[in-house]
This record gives structure tokens, sequence and C-alpha cells, in this order.
């Protein structure tokens, strides 16, 4: 048997493999699969579970939404529907996404080898828990909500995937119901869906056609690298009657009469639209039943986890670049502004010191280069005593300040004081502020 083709190379990073499909199309059955395949390699995975609203699962995450949220709590609390019950759960674990990194990072690590397996003659040889603790972590698997929508158009959803592909590389498996996408129109449906999917979330993509031992999936394969093919089974349904969404076995109120010329011209453009888009994609036909194209499906992992590094990485660092150089741009502005509203220049607020830092921020309007010009004379008219810095920068910036002192301490003169001592600015403002 072909190997796994899944291995990474050692000490490469684990690749994320993150399961997004329509409700009922198999993903946890699917995870399931994986997951007990990959244990059966002895290369057990990194299990996520983000569908809040799921009773059971059939294996053991080992991050569960549910141990941090409570779905029909939250639901009850913020008087929400199932829907919004779940996108209020992603949103509320979706703060907790620093913490999962970190678990993630530090559990797929393998952890450094206790000194007596480093010398195994001291001991007499390594220990069996110690050779499973070199054991590096090669897949993450990540079961989401049927409700696409819900995760992949909504900020927590962003915010998990964006957290995953920055941390690992992150491929996305779409889980289709392959009988029930045997029709032209909900195959199309379907690619449509997994299109918007793909360049909302920008991560390589794998279509996973599922349920094989229902229906396999040779014609899906087909409709996607013939165009000819897909318009020929256009016309078949048109001329039975099928077109319209009937599928296997099924009875459809749509499906009698045929298509109309202008579905039928609709699909066949958007088939030959969509060809750039198939040609982005790996196709693998699975049945999460049997296992059968689970090992052609770690290929395609391995595949994808490859053109991740080489295409997808460098696009999502650039536009992280991009995030934080706005994000820095906006801070120094609202920082000038914050200047500004507060009348303060930057040299003002480096503790009182009067010298101009070699990182203070330019000057961004004219009132910040009069604050400075201010500050110089105040320093030149030596009225600044050690000790009231502080309230310089309060209240004696003005440069009437210093005529108001002077005329207090010519009435203060004037008025006889018998101490007429002390005439220190200090004393000025006290007195003001008491006043
Ligand atoms: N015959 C067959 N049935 C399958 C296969 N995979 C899943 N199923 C069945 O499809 C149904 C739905 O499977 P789930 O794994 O619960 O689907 P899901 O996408 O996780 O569903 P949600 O949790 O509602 O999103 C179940 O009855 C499964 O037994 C398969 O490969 N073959």
């Amino acid at each position: 048997m072909a190997s796994t083709g899944a291995a990474p190379q050692p000490n490469q990073k684990p690749v994320t493999i993150v399961c997004i499909g329509m409700a009922g199309s198999g993903k946890t059955t699917f995870m399931q699969r994986l997951n007990s395949h990959l244990h059966s390699r002895r290369t057990a995975p990194y299990v996520l579970n983000l569908d809040p609203a799921v009773h059971s699962v059939p294996f053991e995450p080992n991050i569960d939404i549910r141990d941090s949220v409570n779905y029909k709590e939250v639901m009850r609390q913020y008087n929400l529907g199932p829907n919004g019950g779940i996108l209020t759960s992603l949103n509320l674990f979706a703060t907790k996404v620093d913490q999962i990194l970190k678990i993630l990072e530090t559990r797929t690590t393998p952890a450094p080898l206790p000194q007596s397996d480093l010398n195994p003659g001291a001991t007499g040889g390594s220990s069996g828990a110690s050779a499973a603790r070199q054991k590096q972590i090669k897949h993450i698997l990540v079961d989401t909500p049927g409700q696409i929508e819900v995760f992949v158009w909504s900020a927590s959803g962003d915010i998990l995937l964006g957290a995953l592909a920055s941390s690992f590389p992150t491929v996305i498996a779409y889980v289709i119901d392959t009988p029930r996408t045997a029709s032209t129109s909900t195959f199309m449906s379907n690619m449509l869906y997994a299109c918007s999917i793909l360049y909302k979330t920008r991560l390589p993509m794998i279509l996973v056609f599922n349920k094989t031992d229902v229906k396999d999936a040779t014609f899906a394969k087909e409709w996607m690298t013939d165009f000819e093919a897909f318009q020929a089974a256009l016309m078949r349904e048109e001329e039975t009657g099928m077109f319209g969404g009937l599928e296997s076995g099924e009875s459809s109120v749509a499906g009698g009469g045929g298509g109309s010329g202008y579905m039928g011209s609709l699909l066949n453009s958007m088939s030959l639209m969509l060809e750039e888009f198939y040609s982005h994609l790996k196709v693998v036909g699975v049945s999460s039943m049997t296992g059968a194209g689970v090992d052609e499906f770690f290929k395609a992992v391995q595949e994808k986890a490859e053109e991740f590094e080489r295409d997808y990485k460098p696009e999502l660092e650039r536009r992280q670049k991009e995030r934080q150089k706005q994000k820095q741009e906006r801070r120094e502005k609202e920082l000038g502004k914050l200047m500004r509203d507060m009348n303060v220049s930057g040299a003002s607020t480096a503790g009182g010191s009067k010298q101009k830092k070699p990182g203070k921020l330019e000057p961004e309007t004219i009132s910040d280069m009069e604050d400075e010009d201010e500050d110089d004379e105040d320093m030149g008219q030596g009225l600044v005593e050690p000790d009231e810095d502080e309230e310089m920068e309060t209240e004696d910036a003005d440069n009437g300040l210093a005529k108001r002192y002077r005329e207090a301490l010519q009435k203060e003169r004037e008025s006889g004081d018998p101490s007429g001592n002390d005439f220190s600015f200090a004393r000025f403002i006290h007195q003001a502020k008491m006043g």
C-alpha cells in the first residue's frame, strides 16, 4: 500500500486541516476517519472541535469549544436563535485565540529528550514514555459548524483561521455530499460555494467528494476538467426532464419540464468561468464509512501544505505587514491628535526634559511648533525652579504667565509684605490656586 504521503519532514510544523462543509455532508465522520487513520499509522493528530452545537463527537478532541462555552446557556442568556448562539459562542471562543495558539505550539512541538535518553548507556536504554514524548504532531484536525456562513463569514472565523494560518501551514478540506451533488445544478451551486470560501479564506483548498461508497465521484472530476462532459450532462438532464435539482432517487417539484434556456446557458457559462478556479484545487473522492481514498487525501494535503509555504505564506505575511503598518500609522495619527488636544509637545512629555529626543515625533501642527518655541523661551527666562516643572506643563507654557508673575511680585513689594523673602514662582502658583 502506498504510504500516507502525509508525513511532513521531521521538525516541520504540523499541517492544519480545517474541515468545512454543509450540514450533513459528513465532516464529523470524515474527521473521525482521518483521526483513526492517523492513529493506526502511529502519528496521532491534535484535534480541535469548533462546533459548539454538536451533541457528541465520535473522537476525543484535545481542544473542544464546548469545554469553554456553553452554547445553550449563550442562547438563553443573550436570547438568541441557533445560528446566533453558534456565532456568539465562536466570538467568545475567539477571544481566547492567543491561549489556543500557545497550547497548539507547545503541544505540537516535541519536548526535548531527558538527559538519561541522550545518554542511554547511563540508564540502560530509553524509556517508552520518553520515546512517545519525542513524537512530533504532524497534523492538526479542525471540525467546524455545519452552518458554513457562521464560521467562514464571521469575524471570529476570520480570527481563528488567520491565527492558525499565521502559525501553521493550513489547508481547507471542503467536504461535499457526493450523492447530493450529482445533478449539474447542485454541483454548480456547491462549486460556487467552494469558490466563495476559497476567496474568503484565501487558503489552499482540497475538494473532498465524500460518501463515494454510495456514489462514485468520477463524474465530478470529469465535469471539472472537461467542459464538454459537463455540457453533455446538462443536455441529458434537460432532455430527460431531470434538470433543476433531482438527485439520485429523489423526487422534485422543480425537476419536471427540463431547464429553461436561461438556466442552461447560465450553467454553461459559469462552468467555463470556473475553469480557472478548478485549476487551483485538488479533488479527491473519499468514503468516510469505508476509508477509501484517505491515502489519496493525505497526499493532496502534503501537496497543498507545500503550496501554502510557497505561494500563500508570502502573501499572508505581506498582508500582515500591511495591516501592521496601517495600525502603526493609525496609532501615530491618534497620538498626534492626542498631543494636539492636550496642547503638549513631544518634548514636554519627556519627564520635563527640554532636549529634543531623537525618536520624538515631528510637530504635526503649527501649534506644536509654537509650544516648542515657548518652552525654549521659558528656559531662557530661568523662571522654572527644578520642582515646578510639572506645574509648568499645565499652566506656564502661556507667555502671559511670566508677565502675571512679575505683576504679582510687584504688587507684593508695593503692599510691603513684611516677610519679603519668598517670592518664588512656586509660591505664586500656590497662591493663585488657593485663590
Ligand atoms: N454512506 C455514507 N454515509 C456517510 C459517510 N460520511 C458520513 N455519512 C453519513 O452522513 C450523515 C451525516 O454525517 P455527519 O458526519 O454527522 O455530517 P456533518 O457534516 O458533520 O453534519 P453536521 O454536524 O450537521 O454539520 C451521517 O448519517 C453519516 O453516517 C460516508 O462516507 N458514506
